[in-house]
């Protein structure tokens, strides 16, 4: 558990590599005890600040908080309660599964062998297989036992399932999802694949061009958020600040808005807005758009 009730807190984070800024003006705060997806783009900055969370990168602003210690300054007790799963699940190919859990045993102080055994065991993936004999989700499903197995209090995975087929992707995230269900741990994760996030996630953060364009609990902002369908409209919408996204077609005009007011024109409706289709209006939307605030829908 945390210290606080909070897994995350990132206060203006900044990351700046020579060619410019990965990450800039990153402030964040993720509750204990749930699953925050990351979406973004390639190249938005979600590995810059996965590794920022878990203390491979230092900030170049701001300060990161992870389970109420600075990371800058932890200690190898607080970081020994972050898990991290890199990009592909890298595990070394020509050690047997019964080495890797060998390997985590001695790596890490809270490492729970008989945890990882039981998982692999529940899959049917043999502990004298080497690694690099494994399928592409057995892969997976060993580095997950084995970030799990170290009984972390955050656990931080960068694109899981983004080289997975459906299957394995869904035997993966059922694995997660019944880690959170055990109690005890948060999960942040990064993700490509949107359409899955409804039902494993509770939290978003979306990150575009290195900036936070958006962030929440999932039902607080599809309840914050709706489409507004009516006549084409010539008004220049757009520039509104609730509206988030106009889509224009010969006779109709959608508006996706944020606390915006009801629509009093005739012929508009209200109707509520897809997870992916929300997160993907924010994807659109240009680099320097303004956050979305005042009312101004058609009345
Ligand atoms: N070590 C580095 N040195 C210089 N620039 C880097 C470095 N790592 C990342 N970048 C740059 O920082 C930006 C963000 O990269 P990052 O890998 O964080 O994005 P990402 O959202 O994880 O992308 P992807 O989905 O492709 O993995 C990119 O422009 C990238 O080229």
């Amino acid at each position: 558990m945390t210290d606080t009730g909070i897994a995350l807190r990132t206060d203006g984070v900044g990351k700046r590599y020579r060619k410019g800024w990965a990450l800039r003006d990153c402030t964040l705060t993720l509750p204990a005890g749930g699953v925050t997806a990351l979406v973004g783009p390639n190249g938005a900055g979600k590995t810059t600040l996965l590794r920022l969370v878990v203390g491979l990168l230092a900030p170049s602003t701001g300060t990161v908080e992870v389970l109420g210690h600075d990371v800058t300054a932890s200690t190898p007790q607080t970081l020994s309660r972050v898990g991290f799963l890199a990009q592909d699940h890298p595990l070394y190919k020509r050690f047997t599964v019964a080495e890797l859990l060998r390997f985590g045993r001695a790596c890490n102080l809270r490492f729970d062998q008989g945890l990882a055994e039981r998982r692999l065991a529940k899959l049917g993936i043999p502990l004298d297989r080497k690694a690099g004999a494994l399928s592409g989700g057995q892969q997976a499903q060993v580095a997950l036992a084995l970030a799990l197995a170290k009984r972390p209090d955050l656990l931080v995975l960068d694109e899981p399932v983004a080289s997975l087929d459906p299957l394995a992707r869904h035997e993966f995230l059922q694995v997660l999802m019944g880690a959170v269900a055990e109690g005890g741990v948060s999960i942040l994760f990064s993700s490509h694949v949107v359409h899955e996030l409804e039902r494993v996630c509770d939290h978003l953060v979306v990150l575009n061009h290195g900036r936070v364009t958006l962030t929440g609990d999932i039902d607080t902002l599809l309840a914050e958020h709706r489409l507004l369908v009516g006549p084409r409209t010539t008004a220049d919408v757009d520039r509104a600040d609730t509206v988030v996204q106009a889509v224009h077609s010969d006779r109709h005009t959608t508006l996706l808005v944020r606390d915006g007011a009801l629509p009093t024109a005739p012929g508009w409706q209200a109707q509520p807005v897809a997870l992916e289709d929300l997160v993907l209006a924010y994807l659109r939307r240009p680099s320097g758009a303004g956050t979305t605030t005042a009312p101004g829908v058609p009345a």
